[in-house]
């Protein structure tokens, strides 16, 4: 696995937890911007996810660190992303760039954690899809950090 820094998200929190995993996927981009990138192609992308919250579970755990995993790589390993009911290439608010790779993975992360009885939060996804390309995407706002 690469080791990586990453940016530190601001919060109040008591607890953050970060799971840094991979997943082999195929995508390309639909539109005329992309280039060779509107060929299909593969990439590994590798995820930190960075979970926070101020109550453990029965467990002793924020959130069990499989679970996070398990529900992306289930999902989209070794898959073509394009084909994925949550991405649209009819709609660029839904083409699996990075970005929106990157808020998807979020998106799945925090429908899981609303159904803990903790309620943690996903706070940061970290997404690098090439050794030289990476986003960061944060869902809350830093006003709503506390
Ligand atoms: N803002 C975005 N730009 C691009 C995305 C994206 O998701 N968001 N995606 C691509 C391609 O899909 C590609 O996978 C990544 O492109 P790039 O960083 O250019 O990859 P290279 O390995 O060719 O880059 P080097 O500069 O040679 O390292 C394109 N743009
Ligand atoms: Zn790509």
């Amino acid at each position: 696995m690469m080791q990586q820094i990453y940016p530190a998200p601001y919060h109040h929190f008591r607890f953050e937890l970060n799971k840094d995993f991979h997943f082999a996927a195929a995508h390309y981009i639909p539109c005329e911007d992309a280039g060779k990138c509107r060929q299909v192609h593969g990439h590994t992308y590798f995820a930190n996810i960075t979970i926070v919250g101020n109550e453990l579970n029965d467990s002793g755990f924020l959130v069990n660190f499989q679970d996070l995993k398990k529900l992306i790589h289930q999902r989209f390993d070794h898959t073509l992303l394009n084909e994925d009911s949550l991405f649209d290439d009819q709609d660029s608010e839904k083409f699996p760039t990075t970005e929106i790779v990157a808020k998807t993975v979020a998106e799945i992360i925090q429908q899981h954690l609303d159904q803990l009885p903790n309620k943690p939060k996903c706070i940061q996804v970290f997404l690098r899809e090439t050794p030289t390309s990476y986003c960061v995407y944060r869902p809350i706002s830093g006003a709503n950090l506390s």
